[in-house]
């Protein structure tokens, strides 16, 4: 296992990036530590592979390197990082049985049979495919063959970090929460620098220790599934992450005071700088009320998806998602909204800014 650190990392697909946007992958710092489990999430094209494949030895970036335990590696091939690698499509030998290829990359660096035995079967296991051990890869479908890829990327202790690019996309759902589940598990017994890349908020946020979350080039934000729900720093996460995601009012502030379609709400703390920011609300922090305090705001549907309600309301022209919870009334006559404290943040420019006297 080991810890990967990315040195003033950038990427272009240009020969001759000049502006910021000619980047695929914007410059980057950062140390994944040995034994975490990480999720990068983000949506499509937001640089996800480029950051996998750098990692991983399959592009050399166009600046800056890559350390595994502060061996310099940026140059090294795949082959010499010691990484197993699971893609979003199964990568498996036909002609061998389900056995064979799990043995494959313990056979491969010359592994006692018995100690490899042990290896398929418990990994046979995991990916619940024991009684098709002696069967032929060929012929078997494309989830049961996904199956194998990610039990040749698990048989391996001695790997200095495992890599999933989106490995469950052919996976049948029930399956894609078992396999995930043993995931988890592989890492909690073996303690694996993991780095799972998807687009799936669910499954970033049930895997990972800590989620690294992308957009347009950049990693916005790194942090707990906690985190991101509480303090997301830019609004592409508070956006991103949460069903349905965040709401943002445009505001005036002015020290703790922010007016929103004209209403002054007070945000508990106190923000340096006047002027025309964003305040940032997730629907589980609103609240309908019945007084004549809060903001104006109109109550159009009310959508039953289960364990609560979502309200969709209009507030001065615009889309606003309340949550309710289980068995919570809907306070009749209701026209506005107030904010709980704990769940406000304020944004200039996208990026989330900390009340003053009180760290990021
Ligand atoms: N080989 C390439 N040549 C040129 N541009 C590329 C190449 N590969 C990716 N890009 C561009 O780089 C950007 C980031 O792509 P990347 O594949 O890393 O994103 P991603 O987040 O992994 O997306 P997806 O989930 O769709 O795979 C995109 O704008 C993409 O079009």
């Amino acid at each position: 296992m080991a810890k990967i650190t990315l040195d003033n990392l950038a990427h272009s697909y240009m020969a001759n990036p000049k502006a910021d946007d000619d980047f695929a992958l914007k410059e980057l710092n950062h140390d994944w530590a040995d034994g975490e489990a990480y999720a990068l999430l983000g949506s499509s094209g937001c640089g996800k592979s480029t950051l996998l494949n750098i990692i991983s030895g399959l592009l050399i970036p166009s600046q800056g390197r890559v350390l595994f335990d502060g061996r310099d590696v940026t140059h090294a091939p795949t082959a010499d990082r010691n990484i197993a690698q699971v893609f979003q499509f199964p990568v498996v030998y036909d002609t061998m049985t389900v056995r064979e290829n799990l043995a494959f990359p313990l056979k491969n660096r010359g592994m006692d049979a018995a100690e490899i035995a042990r290896r398929v079967q418990r990994v046979g296991k995991m990916i619940d495919m024991e009684a098709q051990l002696n069967h032929k890869a060929r012929g078997l479908t494309a989830d049961a063959k996904q199956k194998i890829s990610l039990g040749r990327g698990m048989v391996r202790e001695d790997v200095n970090a495992l890599l999933f690019d989106e490995p469950l996309t052919v996976i049948d759902p029930h399956m894609k929460w078992e396999l995930r589940t043993q995931l988890k598990k592989l890492h909690h017994d073996f303690g694996h620098t993991m780095i799972y890349v998807t687009h799936d908020q669910t499954e970033a946020l049930t895997f990972a220790d800590k989620v690294v979350v992308m957009y347009d080039g950049r990693v916005v934000q790194i942090g707990t599934p906690q985190e991101l729900f509480e303090r997301p720093a830019h609004t592409f996460v508070g956006y991103f992450i949460g069903s349905p995601g965040m709401n943002l009012f445009d505001a005036e502030v002015d020290g703790r005071t922010a007016r929103i379609a004209g209403t002054p709400v007070d945000l508990g703390d106190a923000y340096a700088g006047t002027g025309t920011m964003q305040i940032g609300v997730r629907p589980e922090f609103i609240r309908l009320s019945t007084t004549d305090e809060g903001i104006p705001a109109r109550l159009r549907r009310v959508e039953d998806v289960g364990r609560h309600k979502i309200l969709r309301l209009e507030v001065n022209g615009h889309e606003i998602n309340a949550i309710s919870g289980e068995g919570d009334v809907i306070p009749e006559g209701a026209n506005r909204i107030t904010f709980a404290p704990e769940g406000v943040n304020v944004y200039a420019n996208d990026w989330r800014i900390s009340p003053q006297g009180k760290a990021a």
